[in-house]
């Protein structure tokens, strides 16, 4: 049968060139060929089937993930795929497995705090797969506060020697992913114990269970912890928890770039900051950042496609209903989380870069960029995945019924994503960060001190804490110049406010905490001009092809006035902008809303995600929803017979009693 694009109507519509977008989108031409490969061949293949994820059970589902990790090593090994390539492969396959923390975190921890011999003998085997690993550092009483760690690795100078301790139940391993029933091995963070004293946290290298047999070694209590949030979903990750009793192992397994421990228990520190010990988590920050968009940007392709098939009310002399798209309320919910999967995925591309950089530097020993780093990292992994995990529930309302059903691909989507606003750092927690960052900034101002990167704004106190802002008429919201303007002295004027306050405190700490609900806006506001800036300067680059750079520009728009919009008691209260203004702001957005409308589905086809990636019958590429919502239901295993199971046990002698007493 001839296949119909039921959305080749609004694809006409477009007004720019969709294939230059992908190559936009993906980052370069390279990256979208690989990209375009790698999805093809994941899509293509039967063995990476996931639409029946939600109906198996927790083993069933677990099984099934190391079918698909296993397999997805054979081809990475046969087709001698780059790692490039492979991480592609892996974020098409679309599965949370224990391989993401063996990769994303314990190898790059190695590799980070590990030295040159620890990197020679352990990397070997990990990235053969010989061994794998994950990255054990929460526990059961302490996950964000790091320091508050209480494993134990004590040193034995008689047998040069760690002892691995667990001396409290609160000290447990606990959420560590892969580490439940597939690690062989793990890098954990303990409290370095020498002669009685404790020199803080410290990574080690960990050999939890045999690699003969898979028993854990003498001394060693490891599981799972249990069902997570959602059907399927992130439950195809062995979570797990761990308990050591007394597990020696070499000195020479404590990863000693940042510190060493000598042959005669000399504890020395290097000239590296200690907070290198926390540099997988600047890493993964990082990653979790581009991951935002990618995951919004499914949840929109979802919602956009299925709001231009769906219609609702509005049929005028018996003609076509219309298209939900149309409802301006649709619009001004549906197109700033358009323009934010945009948003963040540019943020994503400059943080890469800023994280390349940092770490060229550190290698050099140049350590300055280091707080910088941190705090970005830590700000933009809280306000993406924040605004992620919001926007992919706020998609599925967006589909109104029909996204509640698990053929949507939003409820998984949304169960997979949301634990991204704890991992890595509670977002809370994150934002408390980049507050300490900002305020130490503040305090420096006007001391002569140069300020530079994202802070280099604040330079310009003076000005920014007295100008109103000059727009004069709608129009003017879509200058560059008067957009960052009103973003800075928001950011800055929020920022100086709380440092006011909390100089009023007792004491800087006491005042830190009292104001810490101000300090994490500020810090908000601070990372969303970060935001808009890098979209600003995207911009403002090369960008090829027939009508992009106007699409962009509406869709920068519409990201930086739908939040001045949302955060408009800010800029009003900091009197960054008038009452008069805000209106024209918001005057110019509904015309963006008219500007992007045409071009939506083609603004998300850029995206270039397969049918099988999207895991959606409301998002199909051809909008041939209901046919195929309509075959779907019929495959639902309680549809495999027309009387349920239980009836005769449990619905029957209800019904029959409810007959005996009609006839009473
Ligand atoms: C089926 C599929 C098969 C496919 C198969 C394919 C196979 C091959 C494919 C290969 C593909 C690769 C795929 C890779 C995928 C990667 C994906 C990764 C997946 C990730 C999943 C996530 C899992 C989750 C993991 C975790 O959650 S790990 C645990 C994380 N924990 C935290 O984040 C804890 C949060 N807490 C903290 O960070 C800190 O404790 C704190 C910062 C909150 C406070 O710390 P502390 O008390 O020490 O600090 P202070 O406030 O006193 O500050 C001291 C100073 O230090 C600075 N600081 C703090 N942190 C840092 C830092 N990180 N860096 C630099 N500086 C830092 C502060 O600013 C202070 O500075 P100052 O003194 O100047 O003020
Ligand atoms: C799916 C998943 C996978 C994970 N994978 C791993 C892994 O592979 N390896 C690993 O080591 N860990 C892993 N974790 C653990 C994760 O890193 C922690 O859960 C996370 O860092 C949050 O810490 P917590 O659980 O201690 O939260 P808590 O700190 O207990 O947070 C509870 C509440 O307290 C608030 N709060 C805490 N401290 C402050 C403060 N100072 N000021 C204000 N509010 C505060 C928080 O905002 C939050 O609202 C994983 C977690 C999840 C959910």
């Amino acid at each position: 049968m001839e296949e119909v694009d039921h959305l080749a109507h609004e694809r006409n519509k477009a007004q720019f060139d969709v294939e230059a977008m992908k190559i936009v989108w993906a980052g370069s031409r390279h990256a979208f060929e690989v990209s375009d490969r790698m999805s093809r061949l994941v899509a293509s293949d039967p063995a990476f089937r996931k639409d029946n994820r939600a109906t198996l059970s927790r083993k069933e589902l677990f099984k099934n993930t190391l079918r698909k990790a296993a397999y997805a090593w054979k081809r990475i090994v046969e087709l001698h795929l780059s790692e490039e390539e492979a991480s592609k492969l892996r974020f098409f396959v679309d599965e949370p497995a224990y391989t993401d923390l063996h990769w994303g975190m314990f190898v790059p921890a190695i590799k980070g705090q590990g030295t040159d011999e620890q990197h020679q003998k352990w990397l070997t085997l990990a990235y053969k797969m010989q061994i794998i690993g994950c990255y054990a550092q929460t526990e059961l009483g302490h996950g964000s506060n790091v320091q508050g760690l209480e494993t134990t690795a004590t040193f034995d100078p008689k047998s040069d020697e760690f002892i691995i301790h667990s001396p409290t139940l609160t000290s447990s391993k606990w959420w560590p992913g892969g580490l439940g029933k597939v690690s062989t091995h793990a890098v954990i963070y303990a409290r370095l114990i020498i002669d009685g004293r404790d020199h803080g946290v410290h990574g080690f290298i960990v050999q939890l269970r045999s690699l003969d047999d898979h028993l854990p070694l003498p001394g060693i209590t490891i599981g799972d912890i249990g069902m997570k949030f959602g059907n399927g979903a992130y439950n195809t990750m062995d979570n797990g928890v761990l308990q050591f009793n007394h597990v020696r192992i070499p000195r020479n397994q404590m990863l000693m770039r940042v510190s060493q421990v000598t042959r005669e228990g000399k504890y020395v520190q290097s000239d590296v900051p200690r907070q290198l010990v926390y540099g997988t988590m600047v890493y993964v920050r990082q990653t979790i950042v581009s991951d935002a968009s990618s995951a919004l940007s499914r949840a929109v392709c979802v919602a956009v496609r299925y709001s231009a098939v769906r219609r609702q009310f509005g049929s005028q002399d018996g003609g076509p209903e219309t298209q939900v798209i149309d409802y301006k309320t649709q619009q001004s919910r549906l197109f700033p989380l358009l323009a934010s999967a945009y948003a963040f995925r540019f943020v994503g591309e400059w943080l890469k870069w800023l994280y390349m950089d940092v770490t060229k530097r550190l290698q050099a020993n140049e350590f300055s960029t280091l707080p910088e780093a941190h705090a970005c990292t830590a700000g933009l992994k809280s306000l993406t995945t924040t605004a992620t995990a919001d926007g992919i529930e706020e998609c599925r309302k967006l589909c109104g019924g029909h996204g509640y059903l698990c053929s949507s691909g939003l409820p998984e989507l949304f169960a997979v994503y949301v634990p991204a606003c704890t991992y890595e750092g509670d977002n809370t927690v994150l934002l408390l960060q980049v507050a300490r960052f900002l305020m130490k900034t503040v305090s420096q101002l006007g001391s002569g001190k140069q300020l530079v990167g994202t802070t280099a704004y604040m330079q310009r106190a003076e000005h920014l804490m007295q100008c109103t802002s000059d727009v004069r008429s709608a129009e003017d919201w879509l200058k560059p110049s008067f957009i960052l303007e009103a973003f800075e002295a928001r950011a800055l004027r929020l920022a100086v406010t709380c440092a006011k306050n909390i100089s009023k405190a007792p004491n800087p700490e006491e005042g830190f905490s009292q104001l810490s609900p101000d300090l994490a806006e500020a810090a908000v506001a601070h990372c969303q001009l970060i935001v808009v800036s890098k979209f600003i300067d995207k911009i403002q680059g090369d960008i090829d092809g027939m009508g992009l750079k106007e699409q962009l520009q509406a869709l920068c728009g519409i990201y930086a006035l739908s939040l001045l919009h949302k955060h408009l008691g800010e800029f009003l209260s900091t009197g960054c902008i008038t009452p008069k203004q805000a209106a024209l702001a918001n005057e110019k957005l509904r015309s963006l809303y008219a500007k992007v409308r045409p071009n939506a589905v083609a603004l998300v086809d850029a995206f270039n995600y397969t049918d099988h990636f999207l895991g959606s019958i409301l998002g199909r590429y051809d909008g041939n929803v209901y046919p195929k919502l309509y075959e779907e239901a019929w495959k639902d295993p309680l549809n495999d017979s027309v009387v349920p199971d239980g009836y005769h046990e449990y619905v029957r002698p209800l019904l029959k009693q409810q007959l005996r007493t009609a006839k009473l």
